[in-house]
């Protein structure tokens, strides 16, 4: 690891941990008011602990499935360059590529007002396995910055190869939650999300979506902001995206639960995937050269607080 990269870490208040998750480093961040782990394994944003709260994100105990592409269920992980299975190969790993390699560390720092900033990065040609699943080459990467109120992050996708790149994409969050048959999901209310369960069939919703339990749904061109109301933990969690024309809802539920050895029995209870996402009928190109970039932010507030002050 670069000396210069871990002095700059370890004036930030961080670390790095030769980590558990496919044996892969994590960067761990401890500040006054929050804690952050962000494994290189998958680019995958771990957990972020607000001080005095439980994890924004859920864990699971599980240590996912075997093999060069099992899955673990927790945290952030990041679908790309497709989304779901692959169109052709079904021999593919599910959810694209970016979650199955390690990424690379490569800045340490704060924003202006003091938020901290770690900059990971994926460049197809440093992974001959990539090269050989997906004929563009590219670069992702991913800007997190953190504070106190919560995290956000910014994922960018830049087309090097001289060809136009489809791509579907999600952001598949895990959020924790106290009990999963009491937590809402507001703000899809009057919109149209195709059915993964029930044969892709179209639907509109309505109201708030509760409980959330068995479900597999793309809200399609969804709005930029939702809210994860829990009772039991008396807090909200507000989600802004910015490029994400889908919004994914997902819980296994008990049945698939059960079956799945990459979870636990119960571990469906305690987590809503909210995924920022591109799937569907909103999928896109990147033209050779260009960038796509797709952003989210998660707030924490208190369940009652009505005041919805701006940064
Ligand atoms: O087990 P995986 O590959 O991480 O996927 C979990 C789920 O992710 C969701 O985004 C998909 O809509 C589901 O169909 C899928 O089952």
């Amino acid at each position: 690891m670069n000396g210069q990269l871990m002095k700059e870490l370890e004036e930030l208040g961080g670390e790095i941990h030769p980590a558990s998750l496919k044996k892969c480093d994590e960067i761990c961040i401890e500040q006054p008011g929050f804690s952050a782990v962000i494994a290189l394994w998958g680019g995958h944003l771990k957990s972020f602990i607000p001080a005095g709260q439980e994890d924004l994100l859920f864990q699971s105990k599980n240590k996912g499935g075997e093999g060069r592409f099992g899955r673990r269920h927790f945290g952030v992980p990041v679908c790309w360059p497709w989304f779901g299975a692959h169109d052709v190969d079904a021999d593919y790993p599910a959810h694209g590529l970016a979650r199955y390699f390690r990424w690379e560390f490569i800045e340490a720092g704060r924003f202006k007002n003091g938020d901290v900033k770690i900059v990971i990065r994926l460049v197809s040609e440093d992974h001959p396995l990539i090269e050989e699943m997906w004929p563009f080459a590219f670069e992702l990467r991913q800007v997190f910055r953190f504070s106190k109120k919560g995290f956000k992050i910014n994922f960018s996708a830049a087309n090097l190869s001289d060809k136009s790149m489809p791509v579907s994409e999600a952001l598949h969050t895990y959020f924790h939650v106290s009990d999963n048959q009491s937590t809402e999901v507001h703000g899809l209310d009057d919109v149209t999300y195709v059915d993964k369960l029930d044969r892709a069939s179209r639907h509109l919703q309505q109201g708030a979506v509760t409980p959330c339990d068995h479900m597999d749904r793309v809200y399609l061109s969804a709005p930029d902001t939702c809210e994860i109301r829990d009772v039991g933990l008396q807090r909200k969690l507000v989600i802004q995206t910015e490029g994400s024309n889908s919004t994914v809802l997902w819980n296994p539920g008990a049945e698939i639960a059960k079956q799945r050895t990459d979870m636990d029995d119960d571990d469906y209870r305690h987590f809503v995937c909210v995924e920022a996402a591109n799937a569907l009928s909103n999928v896109y190109e990147i033209p050779p050269g260009g960038i796509h970039q797709l952003k989210l932010k998660v707030k924490h507030k208190p369940l009652f607080d009505e005041g919805d002050e701006e940064e």
